[in-house]
């Protein structure tokens, strides 16, 4: 059901055009592909993880000073309980975050304000975190910037589109740790949304819970863990983009049975709107004009 994708077809010219017309199947529906054959070395993903684990593993005490409550989701830690992923829910996301930014738009003087999605990073006190945690972000943010190229191959437009877009990519890493769930009514790892960006490349290990809604199942089905593979999905930048030509796919995460930790780069063009909930639509038009077709040189 979730089609996998090996990124040599394309990277190494073997199946090119084979390649593009799977991607952009896949895009369509169900918006969710596993990429293998990136490139993105084993050993980092493995550090990243590592890393991760030793973050959530800090007392709570440690973990309150990595916090930046005015700039929620996008930078820092943020609590077990905080944050929603569905609009409205009574339910908070029973889950963990540790957010990073691109380090250079943070220290531009514009992205100091306090203004929702910028800001500086803040580290953790741990050797090695931080030239890990960027080490992955320049991977996956080269990576996702290769995976436009088929994907402007695939909607037909000019080589180079997105890059204009993404000559200053504006993007995140979200590391997540998800506690196993106690059972209770209504519980949810991360509720029902839909990604706002153009891109994420998601890092999973082997407890399941994230899930994705099929219209042609009309049901939810689950996104396997592939040892090696990287998880990609459409966000609501690019189904504009595209004309609605792809789908930015519904997911959710149930609660896991164990502890569960998940990776979550999102890549973003430069301009943003203020922070929004994830369901106010309507919010694209302000940080992705051209998306709406009407400022097509924005
Ligand atoms: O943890 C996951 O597997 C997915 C998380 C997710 O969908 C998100 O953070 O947007
Ligand atoms: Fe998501």
């Amino acid at each position: 059901m979730i089609p996998t994708l090996d990124w040599r077809r394309f990277s190494t010219g073997s199946d090119r055009s084979g390649f593009i017309a799977d991607l952009g199947a896949a895009c369509k529906a169900p918006g969710f592909f596993l990429l293998t054959g990136h490139r993105i070395d084993p050993a980092l993903v493995s550090a990243v993880f590592s890393a991760a684990d030793g973050l959530f593993d800090l007392t709570e005490a440690e973990k309150r000073t990595l916090a930046l409550p005015s700039r929620p989701k996008d930078r820092g830690w943020s609590k077990i309980g905080t944050e929603s992923s569905t609009a409205d829910s009574p339910h908070p996301d029973r889950r963990e975050t540790f957010g990073i930014g691109p380090e250079t738009l943070g220290n531009a003087p514009q992205m100091r304000w306090g203004t929702p999605y910028r800001g500086t990073n803040v580290w953790p006190d741990m050797p090695g975190f931080r030239d890990v945690m960027l080490k992955y972000f320049g991977a996956a943010q080269a990576l996702s910037l290769a995976l436009h190229w088929a994907i402007a191959a695939d909607l037909g437009f000019p080589e180079g589109w997105f890059d204009a877009r993404f000559r200053k990519p504006d993007a995140s890493l979200r590391l997540m740790h998800y506690p196993p769930a106690r059972g209770l009514e209504g519980e949810m790892g991360a509720g029902a949304h839909v990604d706002q960006d153009a891109l994420t490349l998601l890092l999973t290990d082997d407890e399941p819970g994230l899930q994705v809604w099929s219209a042609e199942a009309n049901d939810w089905i689950d996104v396997p863990h592939v040892p090696g593979a990287i998880v990609v999905n459409v966000g609501t930048c690019l189904q504009d983009w595209s004309g609605g030509r792809y789908a930015a796919p519904l997911h959710r995460v149930l609660p896991p049975r164990e502890d569960r930790r998940s990776v979550a780069f999102f890549l973003r063009p430069e301009k943003r709107a203020p922070q929004v909930h994830q369901s106010e639509r309507s919010s694209l038009q302000a940080w992705a004009p051209e998306a709406t077709g009407r400022h097509a040189n924005a």
